[in-house]
């Protein structure tokens, strides 16, 4: 594995590692009952935690997983962005499973939807896998998955990447003049007047929030959690601007996962896939 040896860790980093041991450990003694063949590992530093659930994956290597990392050099984001986590500031975990839902549409919704709950009531979600607070970025989920077994099963090896803001990170030199700048669990914890969260506590809550909702989005898929995925859906009645440059109203989202969209020339349903979206 390409696991980058820290030469000589500063304090602050064995600590924040420590954490996440700690939180590692808290999530299998949560989960491990479910998921008996679980095995839950903690990196100091590696290139991207889902990029290498999925090279063993391809070498196949199909078992259950959850890896954390304190840093990744180079973490993937949606549509091929790069993905920056800070040591001790951010959060990167990826779940790797085997799953076969009858309908994978909707997966990343649910699972944010799963990791907001974990997280906090204030949490809102943005189509398709962005966490939000406030209108700002908290954090985002990257999905990806490989083949598991023969072609004539459905089941797939699904990596599922999560990346959270610990603490609220600067907008990078060379972000556009009309980018936002992202926010973190330490903002929202100090404006709900609630504790901080820590590297350890995040990682055991998300992991432990995902995988219980995987098995039931495995039988009944997305449908079920619309209402629920309603109550914090942040773009619903939201003018928003797709990256194919389409414009039109959000109104939630439907039972498949896709975005709802009223436009001038009536409603399109947008799926996931190359688009982004955006307020405007
Ligand atoms: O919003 C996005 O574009 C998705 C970001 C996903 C980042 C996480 S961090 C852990 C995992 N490893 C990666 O390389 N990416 C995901």
């Amino acid at each position: 594995m390409p696991i980058v040896p820290d030469p000589a860790p500063s304090a602050d980093a064995s600590a924040a590692l420590a954490r996440l041991h700690a939180g590692a450990e808290a999530l299998w003694q949560a989960i491990g009952p479910a998921w008996p063949d679980l095995s839950v590992e903690v990196v100091p530093a590696i290139d991207s935690t889902n990029a290498e659930l999925m090279r063993r994956a391809r070498a196949g290597r199909t078992e259950p997983v959850v890896l954390a990392a304190l840093q990744q050099h180079a973490g993937r984001g949606r549509l091929g962005r790069p993905w920056v986590t800070v040591p001790g500031a951010s959060l990167a975990l990826s779940i790797g499973c085997r799953l076969a839902p009858a309908d994978w549409s909707g997966l990343s919704l649910a699972v944010g939807l799963a990791a907001a709950q974990a997280l906090d009531p204030a949490v809102r979600l943005k189509w398709p896998n962005d966490l939000w607070w406030e209108g700002r970025k908290l954090g985002g989920i990257l999905i990806e998955t490989a083949s598991a077994g023969t072609a004539a099963e459905r089941a797939r090896y699904c990596v599922i990447g999560l990346g959270v803001n610990l603490a609220t990170p600067a907008l990078p030199a060379d972000a556009p003049p009309d980018a936002v700048a992202p926010t973190g669990l330490d903002k929202l914890a100090r404006a709900q007047g609630r504790q901080p969260w820590d590297l350890g506590d995040a990682l055991a809550a998300l992991g432990t929030a995902v995988l219980r909702a995987l098995p039931a989005f495995e039988r009944a898929g997305f449908a079920p959690l619309v209402a629920q995925y309603d109550a914090r859906d942040a773009l619903r009645g939201r003018p928003v601007r797709l990256s194919d440059g389409s414009e039109g109203v959000a109104d939630g989202v439907d039972p498949d996962g896709a975005l709802r969209l009223r436009t001038a020339s009536g409603w399109r349903a947008v799926r996931q896939g190359e688009v982004s979206v955006r307020p405007c």
